[in-house]
Order: C-alpha cells, then sequence, then structure tokens
C-alpha cells in the first residue's frame, strides 16, 4: 500500500477500523478490512454493488455486529456498543435510500438529527446553517418529507445528519438515484463542509465525483480492500479502480 495511504496527521485517527469481518449466515460480506481516517479527512469507500461498502458503515454504527476486528473513534473502541451509545459518541450516519420520516415535515426531521443534544440555541443556530446550505429545505420546511423529491430527500438526510454536529459523517451514496445537475450540487455542499472541517467516510459507486472530493480512497472489492491510496493518485489510476468494479456482482455505474 503506498504511503499516501497513510493519513498525515498525528494523534489518534478520527476512525481505526482493524480486521474487520463481517458475516450474514454463510455469506461473508467483510473479511480483514483495515482502514483509517483522519480527523478533517474525507474518505471514500467505493466499489461494485455487493462488495461491502453498505455493511461497512452499518457495522461503523453498530447496527451489525462483527464477528472479528475492532473498530475505535479517536481511540476510543466502539465495537461492543449499542447504535445510540454511537451517535451519542458523535457518529451520524446518512443512509442510502434516505430513510427519512415520510410522514414528518422537514423541519420536525431535522429536529430529530438533533434529539441527543443539549445545547438548544447551538441548535437553533445550526438548524440556519442548514437552511443556508439547503435553502429549498427553508422553503419547504413545512412539508412532508415523504413528498420531497428524491433530490431534496437527499438534502435532507445530509441535513439531518449534520444537525447532529457529528465528529463523524456517514455518508451512503449521496448521488444514488439523483440527476447529474443536483449530484455536483450536492458535492459542492459536502466539499465546503470539508472546507469547514467535517470528517466524512463516504460511501459512493459515482468513483469520478467522491474522488474529486475525496482526500483517500479505498477500493472494496467483495469484501476486501483490494486498492488504496491518495485520491489524487486514484485518480490516475481510474482504469484500475474501475476494473476492481468488475469483480463484483455486475459492475459499477
Ligand atoms: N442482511 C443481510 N443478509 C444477508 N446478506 C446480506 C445482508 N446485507 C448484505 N448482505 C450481503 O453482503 C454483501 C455486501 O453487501 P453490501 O450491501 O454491504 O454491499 P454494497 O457494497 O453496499 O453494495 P451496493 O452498492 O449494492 O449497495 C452482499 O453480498 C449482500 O448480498
Amino acid at each position: 500500500m503506498p504511503e499516501a495511504a497513510l493519513p498525515a496527521s498525528g494523534g489518534d485517527p478520527a476512525l481505526a477500523v482493524a480486521g474487520l469481518e463481517v458475516r450474514y449466515g454463510a455469506v461473508t460480506a467483510l473479511r480483514g478490512v483495515s482502514l483509517e481516517v483522519a480527523e478533517g479527512e474525507v474518505v471514500a469507500l467505493l466499489g461494485a454493488n455487493g462488495a461491502g461498502k453498505t455493511t461497512m458503515l452499518r457495522t461503523i454504527s453498530g447496527l451489525v455486529r462483527p464477528r472479528a476486528g475492532r473498530i475505535s473513534l479517536f481511540g476510543r473502541r466502539i465495537d461492543q456498543l449499542r447504535p445510540p451509545r454511537i451517535v451519542a459518541l458523535g457518529i451520524a450516519h446518512s443512509p442510502e435510500g434516505r430513510r427519512l420520516f415520510g410522514s414528518l415535515t422537514v423541519a420536525e426531521n431535522l429536529r430529530l438529527g438533533s434529539v441527543s443534544r443539549k445545547d438548544r440555541e447551538a441548535v437553533a443556530g445550526d438548524r440556519e446553517k442548514i437552511f443556508t446550505l439547503f435553502p429549498v429545505l427553508r422553503e419547504r420546511r413545512n412539508q412532508q418529507a415523504g413528498t420531497l423529491s428524491g433530490g431534496e430527500q437527499q438534502m435532507l438526510a445530509l441535513g439531518r445528519a449534520l444537525m447532529a454536529r457529528p465528529r463523524l459523517l456517514l455518508l451512503d451514496e449521496p448521488s444514488l438515484g439523483i440527476a447529474p445537475l443536483l449530484v455536483q450540487q450536492i458535492f459542492a455542499t459536502l466539499g465546503e463542509l470539508k472546507a469547514m472541517g467535517v470528517t466524512m467516510l463516504l460511501v459512493e459507486q459515482n468513483i469520478g465525483v467522491a474522488l474529486a472530493l475525496a482526500d483517500r480512497a479505498y477500493v472494496l472489492r467483495t469484501g476486501q480492500v483490494a486498492l488504496a491510496g491518495a485520491a489524487r493518485d486514484l485518480k490516475e489510476q481510474y482504469e484500475e479502480v474501475a476494473a476492481a468494479y468488475l469483480g463484483a456482482g455486475g459492475g459499477g455505474r
């Protein structure tokens, strides 16, 4: 693995995953996966359908129990903790398919993102910041989330995750099912968040937008890390990265 695969900053990384193994019955979804995300870094997790990307995020969030390995957040082991405890320690997960509360309004969904916070005044300020990032959410704050367009729901899912003021933001395919122009807009917003120092682990099948945003990336292939390195190096190895997608179940987009 090239040196660039190691984060530059000293101290405990925001996220450290070592030797992770996850099985669903007879299916081994992750085998011996190790990765790190330094504080302030954006790391992309790429790979074809079924490579294990969503499983990785769900395991970090405590929704899936690993069979072996360890996961640490700023040096603190979290792989034996329950999901609410992991949220309280500062991990927010914006899941694939958005998983909003469809019958609740935009404003109510945003409020749910901040339930674990006690600093109510700062919460109000953060809501304003999210409305500035995504003006459409302000316009539609009293609309039921289930009636928003796919892109608007994606923005709301991201806004809701940000309302937790996460120390680590997990993003599962923010480009999924969204028109190209809106993908650019969402990634521009993620770029602004990166500039603000938000630490992110980003799962994506859209290699181009992911490598443009990320500092580093890991490519998973059938549950193992096939490639890892600085995003700019992986961009140059585009063919190799794309080829890794062909190995598992039908290839990427
Ligand atoms: N609940 C489950 N029960 C059984 N097998 C599962 C379960 N969830 C995922 N798998 C299997 O584990 C493997 C990894 O799935 P995962 O959803 O993590 O992949 P992915 O890289 O996120 O794929 P996609 O890009 O299609 O979402 C796949 O073979 C999948 O069929």
